[in-house]
C-alpha cells in the first residue's frame, strides 16, 4: 500500500479537482470522498485514475450486509486502491463488503484494500458516550471496532493518531492505520477534535495520513504538500 500523505480533494467539482491536479507534477495518492463522489459521480475516481493518481475512495458505506455487499460489488469496478464502511455497521456488514469486493474486483486485477471507520476523528470521548450512549473511554471503543473489523478479515481502520499505537500492538503491524485530523503545528483544528501533526502520527504509528484543508486551502498548495511530506518521511 502506498504510504504517501493522502490528499483528501474535497471540492465541489470535477472543474476545481483538474485545477488543484495540475499543479503537481508528481502521482499523488488522493482521497475522493462524499462531497465530490455525490456530485460527480463515479467518472470522477476514473478521471483521476487515469491521471496516474493512487485513489482512496472514501464513502464510508453503513447499512444492511446484503445491500453493503451489492454496493462494493459495483465499487470494484472502479478499480480503486482503498475503500471503507463504518465498523459499526457490524461484523457481518464488514465480510459482506469484503465479499461483494473480492466478486466485483475484474479478473487479474489488484483488490482494493479495506478498512473500517472507528470513531470519526470529529468526535470527542464526551460527545461519543452522551450521543451513541457508549458507555466506554474514546480508546477502548475505537479499539473494540478496530478488533471487530479485524475479525471480519478487513485491512485495517480509519482512527485518529492518538490509538493508532494501541491498534498495532493489538491487530498488528500490518493492520493499517489510516489517520484524517493532521494539521500542521497551530494550524486551525476546523470541525476535527482528535488532532496530530505528520511527525507525530509518523512517531505514533500511522501507517497513512489524510490530510485535506492544511494542503487544499493553503495559499500553495504544493509547498504545503511537500512541507507534510518532509515530516511524515523525515
Ligand atoms: O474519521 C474521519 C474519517 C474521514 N475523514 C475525512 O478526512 C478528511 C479530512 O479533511 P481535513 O480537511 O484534513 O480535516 C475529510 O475528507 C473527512 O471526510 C475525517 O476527517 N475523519
Amino acid at each position: 500500500m502506498n504510504t504517501k500523505p493522502i490528499i483528501a480533494l474535497d471540492f465541489p467539482t470535477e472543474e476545481r479537482v483538474l485545477t488543484f491536479l495540475q499543479q503537481y507534477n508528481e502521482p499523488l495518492f488522493v482521497k475522493i470522498g462524499m462531497e465530490l463522489y455525490m456530485q460527480e459521480g463515479p467518472q470522477i475516481v476514473e478521471k483521476v485514475k487515469a491521471l496516474g493518481h493512487d485513489v482512496f475512495l472514501d464513502l464510508k458505506l453503513h447499512d444492511i450486509p446484503n445491500t453493503v455487499k451489492s454496493a462494493m460489488k459495483g465499487l470494484a469496478k472502479l478499480g480503486v486502491d482503498l475503500v471503507n464502511v463504518h465498523a459499526a455497521g457490524g461484523r457481518a456488514m464488514m465480510e459482506g463488503a469484503l465479499e461483494g469486493l473480492e466478486a466485483g474486483t475484474p479478473a487479474g486485477q489488484r483488490r482494493a484494500a479495506l478498512i473500517a471507520v472507528t470513531q470519526l476523528t470529529s468526535t470527542t470521548e464526551q460527545q461519543m458516550q452522551q450521543e451513541q450512549h457508549i458507555n466506554l473511554s474514546l480508546q477502548d471503543s475505537v479499539l473494540h471496532y478496530a478488533k471487530l473489523t479485524h475479525t471480519a478479515g478487513l485491512n485495517g481502520v480509519v482512527c485518529s493518531v492518538h490509538e493508532a499505537r494501541a491498534i498495532a500492538d493489538v491487530c498488528g503491524e500490518d493492520f493499517l492505520r489510516v489517520t484524517p485530523g493532521i494539521r500542521m503545528l497551530g494550524g486551525d483544528a476546523h470541525d476535527q477534535k482528535r488532532i496530530a501533526t505528520p511527525d507525530g502520527a509518523k512517531q505514533d504509528g500511522s501507517t497513512q495520513i489524510v490530510v485535506g484543508r492544511a494542503i487544499t486551502g493553503a495559499q500553495d498548495p504544493v509547498a504545503a504538500y511537500h512541507e507534510v511530506l518532509k515530516l511524515w518521511e523525515a
